[in-house]
């Protein structure tokens, strides 16, 4: 039997869940409500890359790259210079290639609607900079107002990345009280699906997660609280949390 190759996150204590990291070149459904941490989850596994040597990409559909730098910033996570010597790149599919900032963007995708556009300009940053590691910022912005292609799109863009070699995490947005990850086309077709919750108890929000599915490994099948912190997410992956009252806990 062939070992499968892991690929850390490097968030703590969420390798754990996965005996390791994500097996090489899957692509994982991170799917969670409004302000669950995708974005930071997202952010914080490709800058522990480009700590590691590893590069990668990040496609800004949410978010304008600014804001994006900005935010990663806040956390400790320079970008700067891996982009300046080319292990990072931002691609730049929110502004439309409108507006001063945009100009200075060297990966823009002009329309969203055309999956095509955006498929070959992340083709060419992910060559450019050599990616191991790819992050889609969201997944969902490219289906959502055409639910009926969601399927397509999600394989169109797996045979990419994983063609090319990446590892991928795709954020899925769903609303809060929505039971899924993001639509029945695109959860059969991820390799993976870790789920980000907030729920209020006892007057408090707290933070949560869980790994639904994750093919080539075997994985932790308890939900497990975590923190964002100034540093980013931290997840106690010895802590069992039991939400009363959800559909997840049967009650
Ligand atoms: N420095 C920090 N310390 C603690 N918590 C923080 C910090 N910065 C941000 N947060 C938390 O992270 C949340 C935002 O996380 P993030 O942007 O990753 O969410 P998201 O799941 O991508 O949301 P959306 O789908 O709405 O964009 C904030 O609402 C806040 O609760």
């Amino acid at each position: 039997m062939s070992v499968i190759e892991k690929v850390k996150t490097g968030i703590p204590g969420f390798d754990d869940l996965l005996f390791g990291g994500i097996p090489k070149r899957n692509i994982v459904l991170l799917s969670g409500g409004p302000g669950t941490g995708k974005s930071i989850f997202g952010q914080q596994y490709l800058y522990y890359g480009l700590q590691q040597g590893e590069p990668g990409v990040l496609v800004a559909l949410e978010e304008h790259p600014v804001q994006v730098r900005r935010n990663m910033a806040h956390f400790g996570w320079d970008i700067k210079k891996y982009e300046d010597s080319g292990q990072f790149a931002i691609v730049d599919a929110f502004t439309g290639g409108i507006g001063e900032a945009a100009k200075r963007e060297k990966y823009v995708v002009t329309s969203i609607d055309d999956v095509g556009e955006l498929i070959d300009v992340v083709k060419t940053a992910i060559k450019d900079v050599k990616a191991e590691r790819v992050v889609i910022d969201s997944v969902s912005t490219l289906y959502m107002s055409k639910p009926a292609v969601a399927r397509s799109v999600m394989m169109q863009l797996k045979r990419v990345l994983s063609g090319l070699g990446a590892t991928s995490i795709l954020v899925s947005q769903v609303s809060v009280t929505e039971r899924g990850f993001g639509g029945p086309g695109v959860e059969h077709a991820a390799d993976g699906i870790v789920r980000l919750d907030l729920d209020e108890v006892n007057g408090e929000l707290v933070r949560s997660l869980i790994v639904w599915k994750m093919r080539g490994t075997k994985h932790d099948m308890k939900r497990r609280p975590f923190d964002i912190t100034d540093k980013g997410i931290v997840v106690y992956s010895d802590r069992v949390i039991k939400l009363r009252g959800t559909m997840y806990s049967g009650e």
